[in-house]
């Protein structure tokens, strides 16, 4: 069945209850959301994974019938909305398919877009349909090149692709169904995850939207649910997340083999706690154990102001898990969030060491300002060193308060 938003507004994408993991993120399933837009001609905006021809095209069936589709708005090309796309063109072979620029050029890179009707659009261009006017509105790199959000002005609906978006299989359609604390927390992974590296260009486009003057009832987003009663919380979520703003809370990340940079991990924690502060302790263990996995503990780093990362050294290295979780914190590039983080490594060793170094400079690569040379100790860290690493907790939480 579709869901309806407004009169002639529905929603008829699919729900993928079993993903449990994508490009390095953990899920509890999604939903790849399609909308039907109905004026006197009907427009149907993104679609799905490829898979997911079916149920896409049922729901639509439950509100017209599919060959009555007069266009195909491509809001963004990635595989998960323009995968149902090769399917339905050879339904409707004949329907014109608005997109950007990018997105045709995309298009033809992932499929045979041979006779494929393609119009492409630019920013202000508009799609009459009848009582209902869909204007179009070029996103790029939020977050592909060839991204751009469509807004229905009759019913102030945005449709604004991946942005705001989140990932979650649930039977709620709508963020005051699912509870507007479940779907703040869902929306912030995904903006950890996705969207730190384009924060600014998240505040330049939401900086533009609001100079259009336009009234934004609903957000549509391609995943997840539909923000109708708190579109104005998530909008200013993520100005928020963008600017950096984050609690008095530091999230120390490590692995260990014998224990030793544990104890080094809870002695800073009880130096944090000591001072005041909020403290997350996570080890890293492949992900295969709750809040341990790197898609958790980036969605603790947006919320904190410090981010320590600790690691022993094995064979001149810091540990495999600590590397992976490091290459992906960096890609992330936190630095680009207006506030800056700060941080600092710790760890021990046997020999020359190398890890504390190594982890020290992947947190400087990543943008976190580093507050400390790096903490190391040989072998167990004896009274005096967990007497440091506690001072070291203190230090940080002291530091994340005066800023
Ligand atoms: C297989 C293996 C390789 C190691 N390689 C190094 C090394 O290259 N350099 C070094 O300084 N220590 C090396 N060590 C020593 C550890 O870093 C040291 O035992 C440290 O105290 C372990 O910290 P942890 O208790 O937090 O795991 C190695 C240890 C093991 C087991």
């Amino acid at each position: 069945m579709a869901t309806e938003l407004a009169p002639g507004v529905h929603w008829v994408g699919a729900i993928d209850w079993n993903l449990r993991e994508y490009h390095g993120y953990t899920l509890p399933g999604t939903t790849y959301n399609a909308y039907l837009v109905r004026g006197e001609k009907t427009a149907l905006i993104d679609g799905a994974y490829h898979g997911f021809e079916g149920e896409v095209l049922g729901r639509i069936g439950s509100v017209c019938d599919p060959e009555t589709i007069d266009y195909i708005v491509v809001n963004h090309i990635e595989m998960d909305h323009s995968g149902t796309l090769p399917a339905l063109v050879k339904k409707l072979p004949d329907t014109p398919i608005y997109c950007t620029e990018r997105a045709r050029a995309g298009l033809a890179r992932h499929y045979d877009i041979t006779g494929w009707k393609i119009r492409v659009v630019k920013s202000g261009d508009t799609l009459d349909l009848g009582g209902k006017t869909l204007t179009f509105l070029e996103a790029p790199m939020l977050h592909w090149p060839d991204s751009m959000f469509t807004y229905l002005a009759e019913d102030a609906i945005l449709f604004p692709n991946d942005a705001f978006g989140q990932h979650v299989a649930s039977a709620a359609r709508f963020d005051d169904e699912l509870g507007h604390g479940a779907a703040m927390a869902h929306a912030q992974k995904f903006f950890a995850n996705l969207i730190i590296p384009l924060a600014p260009k998240v505040l330049k486009k939401l900086d533009e939207v609001g100079g259009l003057g336009i009234d934004i009832r609903m957000i549509a987003p391609s995943h997840g649910i539909i923000w109708r009663s708190h579109a104005g919380d998530i909008l200013k979520a993520y100005v928020d997340w963008s600017r950096g703003v984050a609690k008095d809370k530091v999230t120390i990340v490590y692995d260990t083999m014998h224990g030793s940079t544990t104890m080094m991990a809870k002695a800073i924690a009880e130096g944090v706690m000591a001072e005041g502060a909020d403290v997350r302790v996570c080890l890293l263990r492949d992900g295969r154990y709750e809040g341990t996995h790197r898609s958790d503990i980036v969605t603790e780093i947006l919320d904190s102001k410090a981010v320590l990362v600790g690691s022993p050294t094995l064979q001149d290295e810091v540990l495999p898990t600590v590397a992976g979780f490091l290459s992906y914190l960096r890609g992330l590039r936190p630095g680009r969030l207006t506030a800056k983080k700060i941080g600092c490594a710790f760890g021990s060793h046997g020999g020359m060491g190398g890890a504390v170094a190594q982890a020290e400079a992947a947190l400087k690569a990543a943008g976190i300002e580093v507050i400390d040379g790096g903490f190391h100790v040989n072998y167990r860290p004896d009274a005096d060193e967990i007497a440091r690493a506690y001072e070291l907790g203190r230090t940080v939480a002291r530091e994340i308060r005066a800023r």
